[in-house]
């Protein structure tokens, strides 16, 4: 099942720099280890935004739950989820 997902993280002005770092790298690790499980086929910046668009590939609802809830910034963002069908007229 495809989900478009978009994200916007606002991390508080309070964090401390080597903290929003350290999560900022954890991030990162936990995002290219689904990448390149297939799980996350599209990370795409929104130009201009701490935000990105992205497209999952997962079996269910609660598995894509499961995977954003244990995104490391999950408590410093807002997401939004769309699940995406199969267009009639797109020939892939
Ligand atoms: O930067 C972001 O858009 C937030 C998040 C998503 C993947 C990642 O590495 O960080």
């Amino acid at each position: 099942m495809l989900y478009l997902v978009h994200m916007t993280v606002s991390i508080p002005d309070n964090l401390p720099t080597a903290e929003a770092d350290r999560i900022k790298a954890e991030e990162k690790a936990y995002s290219q280890n689904l990448q390149k499980s297939g799980k996350w086929p599209h990370l795409w910046r929104v130009v201009g935004e701490y935000a990105n668009y992205s497209v999952f590939d997962v079996e269910s609802n609660d598995e894509l739950h499961d995977l954003l809830s244990k995104l490391p910034l999950f408590k410093f963002m807002k997401i939004s989820v769309t699940p995406l069908a199969k267009h009639p007229s797109s020939i892939r």
